[in-house]
């Protein structure tokens, strides 16, 4: 109406300054106000274009009619757009907005350093004047935490490493490769309670910014997963990662030189990640502080130490220039801080090896178990592996077999798992050897302990502390030790050896039998 008004009764060397007047009485009059975010700000990119059309593309792909689709570089999904002149509701904070998709043919094409795309794009927005000043920041705010959000969910998680070629010197240290290990809490098997304990955790942590803000505290968190081989602990870390859409920093310790490189490599990882150092005792040698009391290393351990030792240049302490020292303040000192939303992960299978100060409390926030697997842990492998449910497995004369062994038995998720996989298409052979296998380490363990009894080393009670399973796993090694004398003793004596000299000078416990 306007435009004819304006071609019939205004001259034509008066219709610019006329629509500028119809433009800006218009608006003035009008009760929304509008808001224009082109694709290109100038010659940059513009970030929030990007966020909106991401932050939309999850409302268009529910009501849209006609609607453009694109899928981003290592994205795992597609992104739904708005087309040419297409427009959408949004609300927020009860409050509605409208957006519309404009894109129109560039004019010409002015000078720049690079071509820019014949078509300009760009979306308005729509907003009632009244609602500005209440919503705007924190609409904007709200549109890019979303976008990062879906664009990190729709893509490709990664896996960094610092020993796949990459270097501190170069500014470069890590590698990084898609990370697609389909391990979830749901497919992990152990103590249900447990698990969602450690869910939980995950959650309160990724949803707790206001919280860490609040008390002062620096946004990360670590986890201690120790326990023996095969029990899971690569695989919780997997679960970790996939449960929170977090990349993963595989941090190899033996690469590191100084504590100035860890620092930089500190500094080069992003947030919303979880750093991992798995098998940190067999990494560097952390035991440098003394450990009061602490026994003299086994040939293992002082091949292990001279391993970390030989990667390392020699520092005042005589092992290397970077020090447990250096590794609490990657964890827990200042530098720590210089990112946020992330979790440390520590892997262990010797915890009774670790320095008492990586384990004082406060250190590593969380000290998770991975222990042998147990009837709740077997009835998820079971379930993943040979299709039984809650209700089959309450029938089954084989698992009610199971139920009575699996604890003694001690085995582990990975032994149980091979052996499920080995017989995954005929179920009732699966389960047979399973109970065989657990009813053979059942017996073999009992036998185990009453030995160790016979030495006099009898468990008093289950314990469940970090402290309590040190020394519980000391003790046992201790046991086994003993009971492998024993056993080598029984051997002797079967064969008719009189080598009674030899095996007494191994230990006095054997002066018992
Ligand atoms: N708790 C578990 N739940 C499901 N699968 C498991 C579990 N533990 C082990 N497995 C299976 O065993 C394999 C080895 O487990 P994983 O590498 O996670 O153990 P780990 O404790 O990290 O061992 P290591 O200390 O030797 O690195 C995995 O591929 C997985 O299939």
């Amino acid at each position: 109406f306007c435009q004819s008004l304006l071609h019939s009764v205004f001259p034509p060397e008066l219709r610019f300054a006329a629509s500028k007047f119809f433009n800006k009485f218009f608006l003035w009059f009008s009760p929304y106000c509008y808001y224009d975010i082109t694709e290109i700000d100038g010659v940059n990119t513009n970030e929030l274009y990007n966020a909106v059309q991401l932050y939309l593309s999850t409302y268009a792909s529910v009501t849209g009619n006609r609607l453009s689709l694109s899928k981003a570089l290592n994205a795992t999904s597609l992104t739904f757009g708005l087309s040419s002149s297409g427009s959408i509701i949004d609300n927020f904070n009860g409050i509605t907005v409208w957006w519309e998709h404009i894109v129109t043919q560039r004019q010409s094409q002015s000078f720049s350093w690079r071509p820019l795309p014949e078509e300009k794009r760009g979306f308005t927005l729509k907003i009632k004047k009244k609602d500005k000043s209440l919503i705007l920041d924190s609409y904007l705010d709200h549109i890019l935490s979303k976008a990062n959000e879906i664009r990190r969910k729709n893509q490709d998680r990664l896996l960094y490493t610092n020993s796949g070629g990459g270097s501190v010197d170069r500014g470069h240290p890590w590698e990084s490769v898609a990370f697609k290990h389909p391990s979830t809490f749901e497919t992990l098997a152990m103590d249900p309670v447990k698990k969602s304990e450690i869910m939980d955790d995950l959650l309160s942590f990724a949803e707790g910014e206001s919280f860490y803000q609040q008390t002062g505290r620096a946004w990360k968190r670590g986890y201690l997963l120790y326990g023996p081989p095969g029990t899971g602990k690569s695989s919780m870390i997997a679960a970790m990662a996939n449960f929170l859409g977090y990349d993963i920093y595989d941090l190899e310790l033996t690469e590191v030189n100084t504590n100035s490189d860890l620092r930089t490599l500190l500094m080069k990882t992003t947030s919303k990640s979880i750093i991992v150092i798995e098998d940190i005792d067999c990494s560097i040698n952390l035991t440098n502080r003394s450990k009061p009391g602490r026994k003299s290393q086994t040939p293992l351990e002082t091949e292990i130490t001279k391993v970390a030792g030989s990667n390392s240049s020699a520092g005042p302490d005589g092992g290397s220039s970077m020090t447990l020292s250096g590794l609490l303040n990657f964890t827990d000192g200042l530098w720590s801080c210089c990112g946020s939303e992330r979790i440390f992960i520590f892997t262990t299978n010797h915890i009774e090896k670790l320095d008492p100060a990586l384990l004082r409390s406060g250190r590593m926030d969380m000290h998770i178990h991975m222990s042998f697997c147990s009837f709740e842990a077997l009835k998820v492998l079971l379930k993943n592996y040979v299709g039984l449910d809650e209700k089959d497995l309450l029938k089954n004369e084989f698992v009610k077999g199971m139920e009575q062994v699996i604890d003694d038995a001690e085995m582990t998720p990975a032994d149980i798992s091979e052996i499920l996989i080995k017989n995954r298409r005929k179920k009732e052979k699966a389960l047979k050897e399973l109970l065989e296998s657990l009813e053979r380490q059942h017996n073999k363990k009992k036998k185990l302990i009453s030995g160790g009894e016979a030495v006099g080393f009898v468990k008093e009670e289950k314990s469940s502390s970090t402290e309590d399973v040190v020394e519980e796993e000391e003790e046992k090694r201790e046991l086994e030790k003993q009971v492998e004398y024993c056993e080598e003793l029984e051997n002797c004596t079967k064969e008719g050896h009189e080598s009674e000299v030899e095996v007494t000078q191994k230990t006095g416990a054997t002066e018992g039998i």
